[in-house]
């Protein structure tokens, strides 16, 4: 085997077929179960598109009814999942309470080990329904206020809001919420995607899959990004009596000094998109709508100083992390929920890979090319 065989971070390597969703760089698009991603955002619910992820079709009204019921009467933390979250330190990540509670759901499952598409489906709604409640546990609790216990008369992205800020959001929040809930469901062969794939091939189940997908989104390269597109604002510096214009000229600056300074940008780039992300017009519309509503002229400028100064210098388009970061930040969140909510949507993409994988299982295996001493012995 030469070096030039090898195909590091995977890059250009096909490793198998996928019904789930479809990334096209060349048309710039992405299908969900072959609908555009667009046209789910603009007229879909959340809950229906997991629906669409799992099953490959819309529901029906009776089948949406049903999940709904489901997914509503699901939803609340429990009090042994609420005292193992108590008992972690703040000062632990967001994502780390995550990646506990995802394991704890998991072992307290008594059907954790059956890894039949039936048992798994029921698995993927549970985590489904029983995630916002521990994101929006978490972000209250490092806030000192109490637990907001869910409401069934709401859908999943008002639910997920009043759980968080016990207080009914107003319609624009509700909808750009659910529109990058349904944005950030699914994107075929990601990092975390394909950590889940490569667990369920050892015939692992379902919640260690979720568990290890969790951990592969955390870092800035993948969904933490999100997280870190607010670090820069807050470092080029958030001031709401300036005008956008005045933020554009000073996001300008430090983005030129950042690349002056060969700093990598979190939220800049794609590792499949070379001509931009699918989803950033559609979730860049919601942020405008945040903008707009919150009345935050100066995060525009922000956003487009820095975006302008990449595009000159180097070329580079934002990713879907991009606009998603101020757009929360706007909502309400903390900086370190930012990819807790990133994981609250994936849990839908990452089963449907799951089972899919399950479909028509090979171990994932790759080979390595030895560069370590040559043989040698102990004496
Ligand atoms: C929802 C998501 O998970 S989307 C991804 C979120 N991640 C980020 O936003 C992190 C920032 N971006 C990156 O690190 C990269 O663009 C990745 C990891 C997403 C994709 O990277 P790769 O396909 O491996 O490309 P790679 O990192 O090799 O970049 C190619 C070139 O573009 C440059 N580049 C890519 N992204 C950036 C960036 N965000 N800032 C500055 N330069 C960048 C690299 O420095 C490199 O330049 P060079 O050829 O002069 O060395
Ligand atoms: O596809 C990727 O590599 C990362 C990404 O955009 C996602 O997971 O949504």
């Amino acid at each position: 085997m030469t070096e030039t065989d090898i195909k590091k971070g995977l890059a250009g390597v096909v490793v198998d077929t996928t019904a789930v969703s479809k990334v096209n760089p060349e048309t710039n698009s992405l299908l969900y179960r072959g609908y555009p991603v667009q046209e789910l955002a603009a007229s879909c619910s959340f809950e229906q598109v997991a629906l669409l992820l799992w099953n490959g079709e819309l529901p029906s009204d009776s089948e949406l009814a049903e999940f709904t019921a489901f997914e509503r009467s699901h939803r609340a933390l429990s009090p042994e999942l609420k005292q193992i979250i108590d008992a972690l330190p703040a000062t632990c990540h967001p994502m780390d309470v995550c990646r506990t509670a995802a394991s704890v759901l998991g072992a307290q499952d008594p059907t954790a080990e059956d890894s039949s598409r039936e048992a798994n489906l029921a698995k993927a709604k549970s985590l489904l329904a029983a995630m916002p409640a521990v994101v929006a546990y978490d972000q209250r609790r490092r806030r000192g206020q109490e637990l907001v216990e869910p409401r069934d008369d709401l859908g999943y992205a008002q639910n997920f809001l009043w759980m968080t800020f016990g207080e009914e959001a107003a319609p624009p929040v509700v909808e750009a919420f659910n529109v990058s809930m349904i944005l950030y469901a699914e994107h075929s062969f990601n990092a975390s995607t394909f950590t889940a794939r490569v667990i369920t091939s050892t015939l692992a189940d379902l919640h260690s899959a979720v568990v290890g997908a969790i951990g592969a989104l955390k870092g800035p390269l993948h969904g933490g990004a999100n997280e870190a597109v607010m670090h820069t604002f807050d470092e080029i510096g958030i001031r709401q009596e300036e005008t956008a214009e005045e933020a554009e000229a000073r996001a300008k600056a430090w983005m030129d000094d950042a690349l002056a300074q060969k700093k990598k940008v979190m939220g800049f780039g794609h590792r499949v998109y070379k001509n931009g992300d699918s989803r950033v017009p559609t979730m860049k519309a919601a942020l405008d709508a945040m903008i707009e509503h919150y009345d935050r002229p100066e995060l525009l400028g922000l956003y487009n100083g820095l975006e302008k100064s990449m595009g000159e210098a180097k070329n580079i388009k934002p990713n879907l992390d991009y606009p998603a970061g101020p757009a929360y930040h706007l909502m309400g969140f903390d900086t370190p929920t930012f990819t807790p909510l990133f994981v609250a949507s994936r849990i839908s993409g990452w089963t449907a890979h799951i089972m899919e994988q399950l479909e028509s299982n090979a171990l994932i295996r790759p080979l390595s090319a030895y560069n370590g001493p040559d043989e040698r012995h102990v004496s």
